[in-house]
C-alpha cells in the first residue's frame, strides 16, 4: 500500500466526526448524499499531502520576481538529484503577493526494494511533503545497512515500532525510495545524538523539493491558509500587534514582515522550548520588531491601566486595551493537518479544546483596543473549535462584529452552529473536500512527465483554484472590536 486510503481514527472519533459533518443544518442545505460523499472524501485526503508546497517569500527583503529566479536557479543546481525539479512550475498567487507554490507531483508508481527502513509517523508525513529522512525520525534499519544501500521508506502510522529493531510486521505505508546515507551503526550505536540526513530520498511517492536550507532568509515553507491569516489580519507599520500563541513563529515573521519591520509585534508561548524557534526564524527573516516572551496568554492582562512596573521592557502581562491588532492562532486537535494517516486520540482528546480556546479569547477581547482587529484561527476541521467558537463569541462579547476577509480564498464557513448565511459567508472555511467538489481538475500534472514551465492561462487558472482548494483544513474568522 503506497499511502493510506484515509486516515484511521478511533471508532467513536469516526463516529463523532460523522455526526458532524451531516449534521441537520448541513444536510437541509446539501442533502444527505453530498454530506456523506464529502465526509469520506475529506477522511481520504487527510491521509494525503496537499497538492503544492506554499513557501511564503521575503517581499521585505527583495522583490517576488527575484525571489522566484533565486528559487528556480536553486533548484536548477540540484538537478544532479531530480533533473525533472527544473520544470516544475513555481506560480505566483494573484491575492498573495508573497507567496510561492509548487505542484506536488504524485502519487507516483514506485516499486518498493527488499530493504526496509522504518521512520515514525511525524517524520514520515514530512517525506510525504518533499522532505529527506533525518536521522533522529529513523526507528528501524536493515541489520547491516551501510551508506551507499538503496532502501525502501515506510511510515510506522500507528507509533508500534522500536526504536533499534532491525525489521517490523506492523501497519506501515510506503513513502518511496531513497539511498542511506549512514550506516545502522552510525544512527543507532553513536554516544552523541546523531542529527543530519540519513537516507536521501530518491523516488519519492510524492515529489517535492525539500526546502532544507535553501535561500533560507528567503524563504519560509508555510501552509496556504496560514499565509492567508497574515493578510486578512492587516497588519499596518507602526502598530503595536499580539500574537497570543506564537510558535514556533510563522505567523509573527508574517506580521512583522508585512510591517516592514516598523511598529511591534509582540509574541507569547506557554512552552519554553519553543520560544528560540520564534527567534531563530525572526533573525533568519531579519525581522528585529519581534519581541517574544514565555508566557501563558490566559493571563497576559494586567489588572492595571498603565504599564506593568515590574515589566520595564514592555513584556506581559499587559494593561487592556493594548494592541491594535490580536491573532489568536489557537491550540486545537490539528485534525486539518495534511498528510496524516492515524490519528490516535480518544474523544475526550478530541474534544478538549473548546474550554481553552474560550479563555484565550476572553483574554484576546480585553487586551484589543477599541477600534482594533482580532483574528481567531485554527488548523482544524471541527464544528466545535470553529464555527461553535464564533456564535459563542458572538453572543459573549457584544463589542464584537464580524468582518469580511481579504483575501478570501477558502469556503465558507459549516452550517450547523446556528449561524446565519451572511455570517457563514464572512467565515473562510479550508476543507480539502471542497476541492474535489467544485474544482475542475482540468490540469493535473502528470507524475511522470514533467510539466513544461510555459503554461497556458486556463491551465494556471485550474492550477490555482486547485492550490487554494487542496490544501490543510483551516478556519479564520475575523472580529472587529467596537
Ligand atoms: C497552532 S500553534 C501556533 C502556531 C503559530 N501561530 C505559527 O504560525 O507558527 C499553537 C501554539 O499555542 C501554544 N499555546 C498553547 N496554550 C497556550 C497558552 N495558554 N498561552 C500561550 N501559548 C499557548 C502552543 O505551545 C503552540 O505553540
Amino acid at each position: 500500500m503506497s499511502v493510506f486510503p484515509k486516515i484511521s481514527l478511533r471508532a467513536e472519533v469516526e463516529q463523532h466526526l460523522s455526526d458532524v459533518f451531516k449534521n441537520e443544518e448541513l444536510l437541509a442545505e446539501m442533502g444527505d448524499t453530498e454530506a456523506q460523499r464529502r465526509f469520506e472524501d475529506l477522511l481520504s485526503l487527510l491521509s494525503h499531502p496537499p497538492a503544492f508546497t506554499c513557501v511564503r517569500a521575503s517581499t521585505h527583503l527583495a522583490p517576488l520576481e527575484t525571489i522566484r529566479d533565486r528559487l528556480l536557479e536553486e533548484l536548477r543546481e540540484r538537478q544532479v538529484d531530480w533533473p525533472e525539479q527544473s520544470d516544475v512550475p513555481i506560480l505566483t498567487h494573484p491575492q498573495l503577493p508573497d507567496v510561492l507554490l509548487l505542484p506536488v507531483l504524485g502519487p507516483r508508481p514506485v516499486p518498493p526494494r527488499k530493504s526496509e527502513v522504518i521512520v515514525g509517523a511525524q517524520c514520515g508525513n514530512a517525506v510525504l511533503r518533499g522532505a529527506h529522512v533525518f536521522a533522529p525520525g529513523i526507528l528501524s534499519t536493515p541489520p547491516y545497512m551501510k551508506a551507499g544501500d538503496v532502501v525502501s521508506v515506510f511510515s510506522d502510522v500507528e507509533g508500534r515500532c522500536t526504536r533499534g529493531a532491525k525489521g517490523f510486521q506492523g501497519k506501515k505505508a510506503f513513502l518511496g525510495n531513497g539511498v542511506a546515507e549512514m550506516s545502522r551503526d552510525g544512527i543507532f550505536c553513536s554516544e552523541e545524538s546523531v542529527r543530519g540526513v540519513a537516507v536521501r530520498m530518491v523516488d519519492p511517492v510524492y515529489r517535492s523539493p525539500c526546502f532544507d536550507r535553501v535561500l533560507p532568509s528567503l524563504l519560509f515553507l508555510q501552509n496556504l491558509p496560514s499565509v492567508v491569516v497574515g493578510h486578512v489580519l492587516g497588519p499596518c507599520p507602526g502598530e503595536r500587534i499580539l500574537d497570543m500563541c506564537a510558535a514556533p513563529g510563522g505567523k509573527t515573521t508574517h506580521i512583522a514582515a508585512l510591517m516592514g519591520g516598523q511598529g511591534e509585534v509582540i509574541a507569547l508561548d506557554k512552552i519554553a522550548r519553543k520560544m528560540e524557534h520564534i527567534c531563530q526564524n525572526a533573525q533568519s527573516l531579519q525581522l528585529d520588531c519581534v519581541r517574544a516572551y514565555r508566557f501563558d496568554s490566559i493571563r497576559a492582562v494586567s489588572g492595571e491601566q498603565s504599564a506593568n512596573p515590574d515589566n520595564p521592557h514592555g513584556g506581559p502581562p499587559f494593561p487592556p486595551e493594548s494592541f491594535d491588532r490580536v491573532l489568536l492562532d489557537a491550540p486545537c486537535s490539528g485534525l486539518g493537518q495534511r498528510p496524516n494517516m492515524c490519528c490516535p486520540w480518544s474523544l475526550r482528546e478530541l474534544t478538549s479544546y473548546q474550554p481553552l480556546q474560550r479563555k484565550l479569547f476572553r483574554a484576546a477581547v480585553q487586551l484589543l483596543k477599541t477600534g482594533g482587529t482580532l483574528v481567531y484561527s485554527t488548523c482544524t476541521v471541527t464544528l466545535a473549535e470553529n464555527e461553535e467558537q464564533v456564535a459563542w463569541a458572538l453572543s459573549t462579547f457584544p463589542c464584537l462584529s464580524l468582518q469580511p476577509q481579504e483575501p478570501h480564498v477558502g469556503g465558507k464557513g459549516m452550517p450547523g452552529a446556528g449561524l446565519s448565511h451572511d455570517q457563514l459567508q464572512l467565515l473562510q472555511r479550508f476543507t480539502p473536500e471542497r476541492e474535489m467538489s467544485e474544482a475542475s481538475a482540468g490540469c493535473d500534472l502528470n507524475p511522470d512527465a514533467p510539466c513544461s514551465v510555459d503554461l497556458t492561462k486556463e491551465d494556471l487558472s485550474d492550477l490555482l483554484q486547485r492550490a487554494n482548494g487542496d490544501t490543510i483544513g483551516f478556519f479564520i474568522a475575523k472580529f472587529l472590536k467596537s
